[in-house]
């Protein structure tokens, strides 16, 4: 297991919900812990008070638009030169937009993939890094579609199949970078109440209630529990390529199969 003390995190969408959950169990675990999010007075707020609760200099907030590249990189920099190191790196942030898709797609999809590469050029082993673990939230409508947001689930899956395929990359190059997903189910933070909302759902606004129906199979999850299951993902470092699905009635790794499930059809 990764002993996670004098470790350096980053966490994007840092400022409430989950990421905030995944920067404090990190910060219990002995880790320094660099918050990125868009949101600047959530953020600031937030650095104040971790670093009363944890210790001075052990948290620093950083005002970042994952849809910017030059904003990521410039705050990668920044964090190399206060912290000297990254081990840890999580790519929350995320957003349910199903009217401005190509803003939902930046965010979710194209957010992932910059700052996993960001994390990777620093860690993998052939750049002179020291190895880490990323960890990529996805959520279970990565593993299967969520009618109202076509969107979400498309962006959802390509973190799932973006983290699986680079995480076999990093097995087979020896980068000695471990990258994992998490899929959780509904989550109890201000993103579910998306679905309710017909500036972010637009067209779909018509099946809320299959949402609620949803809801009502897959109960909400707490912040608290979900974040256990991003500590397992940093510290097992058995785990690479793995995609933690996590559920009221339990979590668990997911097996992919070997061989397509397939019906033959005559063509
Ligand atoms: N809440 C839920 O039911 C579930 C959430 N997830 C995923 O978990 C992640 C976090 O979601 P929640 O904490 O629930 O949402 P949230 O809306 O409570 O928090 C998201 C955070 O990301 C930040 N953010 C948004 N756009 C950003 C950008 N362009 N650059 C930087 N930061 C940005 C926001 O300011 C906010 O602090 C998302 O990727 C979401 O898709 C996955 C499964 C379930
Ligand atoms: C309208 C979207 C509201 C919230 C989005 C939230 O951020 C999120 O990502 C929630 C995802 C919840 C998904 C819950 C169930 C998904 C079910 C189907 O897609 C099937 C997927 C997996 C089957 C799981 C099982 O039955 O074992």
């Amino acid at each position: 297991m990764m002993a996670l003390q004098g470790k350096v995190a980053v966490v994007t969408g840092a400022a409430q919900g989950l990421g905030k959950g995944f920067a404090e169990i990190l910060l219990q675990n002995g880790a320094k812990v660099a918050l990125l999010d868009i949101n600047e007075k959530a953020g600031k707020e937030l650095e104040t008070q971790f670093n009363e609760a944890y210790g001075a200099d052990r948290t620093h907030f950083y005002p970042v638009d994952v849809s910017s590249d030059q904003q990521f990189k410039d705050a990668f920099q920044k964090i190399l030169s206060k912290f000297g190191q990254v081990d840890i790196f999580c790519n929350n942030a995320g957003i349910i937009n199903e009217k401005q898709w190509e803003k939902t797609v930046s965010i979710n999809l194209c957010g992932v993939v910059r700052g996993t590469y960001l994390a990777l050029e620093h860690m993998k082993k052939e750049n002179g890094g020291q190895g880490g673990v990323i960890v990529n939230v996805a959520s279970l409508a990565g593993l299967g579609p969520l009618a109202q947001t076509p969107i979400y689930t498309a962006t959802k899956f390509g973190v799932v199949g973006f983290t699986r395929a680079l995480a076999l990359a990093s097995e087979v190059a020896n980068y000695g970078v471990r990258i994992n997903a998490m899929c959780p189910a509904f989550v109890r933070t201000p993103l579910i109440d998306s679905f309710n909302s017909e500036e972010q759902i637009g067209q779909f606004m018509g099946l809320a209630d299959f949402t609620r129906s949803l809801m009502e199979k897959f109960p909400s999850l707490e912040v608290e529990e979900v974040s256990k299951g991003l500590l397992l993902l940093v510290k097992d470092d058995s785990l690479n390529g793995a995609c933690l699905a996590m559920m009221r009635d339990g979590a668990g790794l997911v097996s992919f199969p070997k061989e397509i499930p397939k019906t033959p059809v005559a063509l």
